[in-house]
């Protein structure tokens, strides 16, 4: 567990510095105890010798005067280095986070990355020092008062020594049931997360069904497992916690059996005696500590092996020598098959976009569209075929090149609380004033700007809550423009837009194509946005069924001329519905 807990510290300074400080106090508390036995030694004579123990006197109150400095300096030690191993954890896992595969973000993954960088970082820097300290305390206090007992009595100290592996087999058993019992209470407590995060998204549907008061039964669910892994984790420790605590009692009678035989055969002075009780109290009391340690111990250790899955993932595969510059914005995909664990969602999908054309792509619901578009911005990697982009295969390319040249407009855009100036200017801090209200005309977004009561200033809301659908589309479609990006991946949304908005996002895709140089694929459902596309791929469980021009595969009859009507049909039935 150390060994894991310094590799995972890119930084050991102060944690070393803290273990070495805590060892030196350790020992040194045993060496003071020592010091009982010729002072001890020297007093309880029938004529005590108080010369005789003054030498033993100076340096014990020396060696206390050091003790008290070097527990002082601990304490901010302990303190920095604390924070220090959480932050650089923190630091470390949020900096791995952004390595990897953009579909590793699972909610259940984003939920465990959430309490790695909080309660696991700050539990393993708090417990490195809380507990670390006590248990190098534990262990090298009884380890220094075997050596000094040795100096007394060679029985007593043997004694110790056999007391030692006994004690530690105990622990053991102990710990490895401590250690189950935090994994599960653990697991509970991330699913806990988890379904707090769900019910807070999920207010919604829950109240339409009636349970926006009464929570999930998810939640509840989550709670219920979370008391019973608690009350599980009680039950099982309490006979090998007993069992240890009964181990060191019958420890410290054998020690007592022992000093009272050897004194009452004459083999010990009273002095030696006392002196020997005090190292036994001193030699058994930490060891009975440990019992109380150790589920800390085991939670810190679960922390690190949590901390350490995040950063085994495997980041995205970067070439050594990664391609920085793309010659155009063409899209090839050759025989690309994909499958989510063992669930194909692509097989052998070929098609190509040209620069400054549209295509639109078309298909059933889970017909593999949305993962197209996930590999093209290289979510994650194909499993067999490629994506080239400018010819390049996009695993060949820098993928700062990469992010910087695509731009996605999911269906729900997400907006951070902020000014709709900040949330634009997301996609280029440093782009000038006349480049923003360049890049709102085009996305049209320039007339919900001046809509707002305080134009450019104005907050958005919480995840951009007071926009339309529709609207954060277009601050969306704003920030490609802005960013110049020339590939754009849209998900136009499934569900109905209002009119105005439906027509000013249509105006706004196809502003992005007036730009040759740009590749625009859209996720499509509007017949409008279907008739306007260069051409369309129609997908079919993962395979590409059709391709062509819009107005020749509504000839043909096919899959595309099916969806086409199913999409017309349902846009006029909303029509005469309002
Ligand atoms: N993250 C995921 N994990 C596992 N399976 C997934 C994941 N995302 C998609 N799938 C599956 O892959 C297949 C293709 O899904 P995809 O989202 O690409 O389809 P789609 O055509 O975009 O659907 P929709 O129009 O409903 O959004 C579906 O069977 C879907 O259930």
């Amino acid at each position: 567990m150390i060994r894991h807990l310094f590799q995972l510290c890119p930084q050991p300074r102060l944690l070393i510095r803290l273990s070495a400080l805590h060892a030196v106090l350790a020992v040194l508390q045993g060496l003071l105890l020592a010091l009982l036995i010729p002072i001890l030694d020297a007093v309880l004579r029938p004529q005590p010798d108080f010369a005789a123990a003054t030498p033993w006197l100076i340096a014990g109150g020396a060696g206390l005067v050091v003790y008290a400095a070097l527990t002082a300096i601990a304490t901010p030690v302990g303190f920095a280095a604390s924070m220090d191993l959480a932050a650089q954890l923190r630091h470390r896992a949020i900096d791995h986070a952004t390595t990897l595969p953009l579909g590793w973000f699972t909610a259940e993954h984003k939920t465990r990355l959430a309490r790695t960088v909080t309660a696991d970082a700050s539990n393993i820097g708090q417990l490195a020092v809380t507990i670390g300290a006590p248990a190098i305390i534990s262990t090298l206090v009884p380890a220094t008062i075997v050596v000094v007992t040795f100096a007394v009595d060679w029985r007593m100290a043997l004694l110790f020594l056999a007391l030692a592996p006994i004690a530690f087999l105990t622990l053991r058993r102990a710990a490895r049931i401590a250690a189950i019992a935090d994994a599960e209470l653990d697991a509970a407590a991330t699913e806990i997360a988890g379904r707090a995060i769900e019910l807070g998204q999920a207010q919604p549907v829950l109240r339409a069904a009636g349970h926006g008061t009464t929570g999930s039964a998810r939640m509840r669910a989550a709670l219920d497992e979370h008391r019973a892994s608690y009350r599980r984790g009680l039950r099982r420790s309490l006979v090998p916690d007993l069992t240890y605590t009964a181990v060191v009692m019958a420890g410290f009678v054998a020690v007592l059996a022992l000093g009272a035989h050897l004194m009452l055969s004459g083999e010990l002075e009273v002095a030696e005696a006392v002196a020997l009780l005090v190292l036994a109290v001193r030699f058994l009391e930490p060891l009975g500590g440990l019992i109380e340690l150790i589920g800390a111990l085991r939670a810190m250790d679960n922390a690190i092996v949590r901390v350490r899955a995040l950063l085994d993932t495997p980041a995205l595969p970067v070439r050594a020598q990664p391609v920085h510059e793309l010659a155009d914005a063409a899209i090839e995909l050759s025989g690309v098959t994909y499958a989510y664990g063992d669930r194909p969602a692509l097989s052998d999908v070929s098609f190509r976009c040209e620069p400054g054309t549209t295509t639109a792509l078309v298909g059933p619901s889970g017909s593999g569209k949305t993962t197209v578009t996930r590999l093209i911005a290289r979510f994650f990697d194909v499993g067999q075929g490629s994506v080239r982009i400018g010819g390049v295969d996009v695993r060949d390319v820098d993928p700062a090149v990469l992010l910087e040249d695509v731009a996605i407009v999911f269906q729900d855009v997400y907006l951070f609380d902020d000014t709709i100036e900040e949330n634009l200017r997301l996609a280029r801090p440093d782009a000038s004033w006349e480049e923003l209200e360049q890049a709102a005309r085009a996305a049209r977004l320039d007339e919900v700007v001046e809509r707002l009561p305080d134009g450019w200033r104005t907050r958005v809301g919480e995840a951009g809550a007071q926009l339309s659908g529709g609207e954060r589309q277009r601050v969306s479609i704003a920030r490609a423009f802005l960013k110049r990006a020339r590939i754009v991946l849209i998900d136009e949304a499934g569900s109905a837009l209002d009119p105005e908005n439906e027509a000013a996002v249509s105006e706004a895709i196809a502003n992005l194509t007036r730009d040759r140089r740009r590749t625009v694929i859209v996720i499509a459902h509007r017949p409008a946005t279907l008739a306007a596309a260069d051409r369309v791929a129609a997908l079919d469980r993962g395979r590409v069924t059709e391709t062509g021009t819009p107005a020749d595969l509504r000839r043909s009859g096919g899959t595309f001329a099916r969806l086409y009507d199913q999409y017309d049909h349902a846009r006029s039935w909303r029509i005469t519905a309002r």
